[in-house]
């Protein structure tokens, strides 16, 4: 609807639009981060009218000091004053002072409140956010990234909130009221005020035009000092084995130096401010000054006296004026670098995942167990060569169906795209003859176990590392937990350690050795009772006996669940009753493994390599 847009025919008048209006309300929205701010609770805002109240009453209290100290000054000039009298304004004084340190006192506490809650807020939707996004928008952030957005970026939304709030609605009303007092007098005075106001904002405009792309460089530079200092403590037993040291040093150093020069590049031009903004107010006193004399020296009336007493009162009031317009040219110092965290935040938050979520809870009748690849392409975001190429295959409910090809020939890729962690390039990938994409998140991982490349565990014991998760089906009993891990081949090994299943998992899992920690995802996945487990390469560090024995319990135990594994060993594969070979990106042979080794050659290079002449046999 085009409410304000005029005709330009019938009125003459210039086209307004309202997209410009709105465009204009959204960009000032943008400026002062309206949006970010839009997350305070109730409770902050009602703390913030609080701070207003009280702010407006501290500085009002203040503003009676002068007043009192008049009153002082006139009892004791004036001759016969009682000293009673004296002591009862100073009585109000120090009333008046009292009530403002106690002001400011809450005042301090209810901002130190509203900032820290309002830094758990934005803490906990970034929190809550990046759970919510796909794959390709985590890569698009960098997980470095991510976390500097939820924990730096936030820290300078709270440290500007604590600064801003208390000076940014003191300092206005003391400079309104500064200079409500100094209007009325000599226009040179007046002059000058104006001449050296527009000279510190020239040069704070100055200063900011090169300090605030430093202040984007800066967070962008602290993103990457904590992605080098990340991939320093997690392969820091690579670096050691390596004499890397040296190497991750001079890496640390150069994004180090970066952030050191650029945060001295920001103090510098800091350092030339200080030193200008007193100039600028010293030479502003010293030319009401120098003002004030020439008035006095041309004075006909003889009110030379008159005329002295506003001078000084006028330095003064110019003084609190400069002064409160410079506190609020701090804040604004400190805004850009705010706004730019703000930002940063503000781009995560309104991220919408790239993957859409369908509405489907449940598949098509009769589809129980199934996937089906139809044509499907793919490819990584950004990339331009597609990593698979004309995919399609369909299993029966309950099959085992192994996926087996060189390094990068895509095979992690291909059961990535079971659960929707990317979505395909053009064709379909059908889960229970349901396009995955019209599934909701939720229903789609309740029919699915995913047992990832590299076992991921988290910190807690073992028991809920196997019962981890939701499935919309009651919690794992104890016992499902044990049958988990029995047929996970894990049993054996959690009963001889001293506290069983409550034994202590570190972060990461770092207490248990790598095949350990992939029995315990695989125990893990099989706890969720899920209609398709899929295992990427996830028996790769069990010994043969281990992976024989796993296999054959995954067989008897769970006959009903369709299984997908990626596999490197042939061996571990014979049984299956469908193998997909990919050979870069490509489906280059399908078949049971004797079929396979009749006819397809790729399949025969890598049994051959693999296999003795008597178990090809
Ligand atoms: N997140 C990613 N972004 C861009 N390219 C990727 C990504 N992950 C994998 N690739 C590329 O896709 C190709 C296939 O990788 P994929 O992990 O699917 O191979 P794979 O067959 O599982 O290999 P392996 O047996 O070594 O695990 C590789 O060339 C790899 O470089």
């Amino acid at each position: 609807m085009n409410i304000i847009k005029m005709d330009v025919l019938t009125t003459g008048l210039i086209i307004t639009d309202e997209n410009l209006i709105i465009g204009t309300v959204q960009k000032v929205g943008r400026l002062f981060m309206l949006k970010l701010f839009r997350n305070l609770t109730k409770r902050d805002k009602f703390f913030m009218f609080l701070v207003l109240t009280f702010i407006i009453g501290q500085v009002w209290l203040e503003l009676q000091l002068p007043a009192y100290m008049q009153s002082i000054t006139i009892l004791i000039q004036t001759p016969g004053s009682e000293l009673n009298n004296i002591l009862s304004v100073g009585g109000l004084m120090l009333s008046a002072a009292l009530g403002s340190l106690v002001l400011s006192i809450i005042v301090a506490v209810l901002i130190a409140n509203i900032s820290a809650n309002f830094s758990a807020t934005l803490r906990d939707l970034l929190f809550n956010k990046v759970i919510s996004l796909s794959m390709e928008d985590i890569g698009g952030f960098s997980k470095a990234s991510l976390i500097t957005r939820s924990t730096n970026d936030v820290t300078q939304i709270q440290v500007f909130l604590v600064m801003g709030l208390q000076m940014l609605v003191r300092a206005p009303i003391m400079a309104i009221w500064a200079v409500i007092r100094i209007s009325n007098t000599q226009w040179a005075w007046t002059f000058s005020t104006i001449v050296a106001a527009l000279i510190l904002f020239a040069l704070i405009g100055v200063s900011m035009y090169f300090v605030i792309p430093k202040f984007k460089l800066r967070q962008k530079l602290t993103d990457r000092l904590n992605l080098v200092t990340r991939e320093n403590l997690t392969g820091i037993e690579v670096i050691r084995a390596y004499n890397a040291e040296d190497y991750q040093t001079n890496k640390f150093k150069e994004v180090n130096d970066d952030f050191t020069d650029t945060n001295i590049f920001v103090n510098k031009i800091m350092a030339v401010m200080q030193p200008s903004i007193s100039i600028i107010m010293n030479a502003l006193t010293l030319s009401i000054y120098w003002i004030g004399a020439i008035l006095i020296q041309n004075t006909m009336s003889g009110n030379e006296v008159v005329l002295f007493s506003e001078m000084v009162v006028f330095s003064n009031y110019a003084m609190q004026a400069i002064m409160s317009l410079l506190i609020l040219v701090i804040v604004f110092a400190v805004f850009p670098q705010a706004k730019v965290s703000g930002d940063r935040i503000m781009e995560v938050l309104d991220t919408e995942s790239s993957i859409i979520k369908g509405k489907e809870t449940k598949g098509k009748a009769n589809h129980s167990g199934e996937i089906e690849f139809r044509n499907v392409d793919f490819y990584y975001p950004g990339a331009e060569e597609k990593t698979l190429e004309n995919i399609s295959f369909k299993t029966r409910p309950g099959d085992t169906v192994a996926v087996i090809g060189a390094t990068g020939s895509g095979k992690s890729t291909l059961v990535n795209l079971i659960p929707r962690f990317y979505d395909v390039s053009s064709g379909e990938v059908l889960v229970n003859g349901q396009n995955v994409k019209e599934y909701t998140e939720k229903a789609l991982n309740n029919l699915i176990g995913f047992v990832t490349q590299s076992a991921i565990l988290f910190s807690g014991d073992i028991e809920e590392n196997i019962a981890y998760g939701d499935n919309d089906q009651s919690t794992p009993t104890k016992e499902d937990i044990r049958r988990a891990a029995e047929i996970a081949q894990a049993s054996e090994f959690i009963e001889k350690l001293e506290k069983g299943y409550h034994s202590h998992v570190a972060q990461g899992g770092s207490n248990f050795s790598g095949g350990q920690k992939q029995r315990i995802s695989i125990a893990r996945a099989i706890a969720r009772k899920p209609e398709i487990l899929i295992f990427d390469d996830s028996f790769s560090a069990l010994d043969f006996k281990t992976d024989r024995k796993l296999r054959m319990a995954l067989q008897n135990e769970m006959a009903n669940a369709t299984k997908v594994i990626v596999a490197q060993r042939v061996g571990t594969i014979k049984e299956v009753d469908q193998i997909i070979v990919l050979e870069n990106g490509r489906v280059a042979g399908k078949g049971t493994h004797k079929e396979l080794l009749k006819s397809n050659k790729i399949y025969q290079e890598i049994a051959h390599s693999q296999l003795s002449e008597e178990e090809l046999a």
